[in-house]
């Protein structure tokens, strides 16, 4: 049983991802909006999109924090920024979501989103997505080191480099691969378990799309930003 071991660049790998992934979070005032008074379908809809607007401009920073990021061909940097926004942001939400909020709370977002003027058809592969990450347990470091994983996906719509990406996820994965060993050695399949919701999470880019096009009709209005990074309007 060979014995895995976590190299000093890799521990500096991680801490570099873990302090950009935690230097944000949901900013309290927003969150608090969401817990709190009656809202309508309209005013749900407004907060989501203020808050989703404010999640791509944490991504930017996170991603820019990236090691070897910021020296890929400009072009590639964008297509995986955007190649990989709402894959981010349902990352993010879910950990949100399953964070431990005091009791209540969980129910009374649920509750929110549900009444956000977002088609039911979408809402289940959401919401079971949301559960399939919170039975995880991920730690932050897992949780970090997953998202960047996911916004360095080679094979995103208009990479011209992909060696290159490639070449920072690599190390990326290696080190969660070690870490989820190490974490959990009861349970030799955490690893896979953690990349198959990558695959989970890329289902929800489709399902992303179509709600797009169903608002667009009674015509929902997005930030100018939502509109670059989604592609919309
Ligand atoms: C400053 C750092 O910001 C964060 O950390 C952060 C985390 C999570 C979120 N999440 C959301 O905005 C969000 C959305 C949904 N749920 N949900 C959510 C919020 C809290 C907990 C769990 C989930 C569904 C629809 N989308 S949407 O983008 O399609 C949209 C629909 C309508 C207009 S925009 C948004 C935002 C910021």
């Amino acid at each position: 049983k060979e014995k895995v071991k976590i190299t000093k660049e890799q521990q500096a790998l991680m801490k570099v991802v873990v302090e950009a992934y935690n230097r944000h979070q949901i900013p309290q005032d927003v969150a608090k909006k969401l817990l709190q008074e009656q809202y309508s379908e309209e005013e749900n809809f407004l907060l989501l999109t203020e808050m989703a607007t404010s999640q791509v401009q944490v991504l930017v920073e996170f991603t820019k924090n990236i090691p070897g990021f910021l020296s890929l061909n400009h072009e590639d940097q964008i297509a995986l920024l955007k190649g990989s926004a709402v894959e981010a942001m349902f990352l993010r939400s879910a950990q949100v979501f399953s964070r431990k909020m005091p009791n209540g709370h969980t129910e009374v977002l649920e509750e929110r989103i549900r009444k956000s003027g977002i088609s039911e058809e979408f809402m289940t592969p959401m919401f079971n997505f949301y559960k399939s990450i919170g039975e995880l347990h991920m730690m932050q470091e897992e949780q970090a080191l997953l998202t960047a994983i996911a916004i360095l996906t080679p094979d995103r719509p208009y990479v011209k480099d992909q060696q290159a990406v490639e070449r920072l996820q690599e190390p990326m994965l290696d080190v969660l691969r070690k870490l989820c060993v190490l974490q959990h050695p009861q349970e030799p399949q955490y690893f896979a378990r953690l990349l198959g919701r990558l695959t989970e999470l890329r289902t929800l880019n489709h399902y992303h799309a179509e709600m797009l096009t169903s608002w667009r009709m009674n015509d929902h209005k997005f930030t100018p930003l939502l509109c670059e990074i989604w592609d919309v309007e």
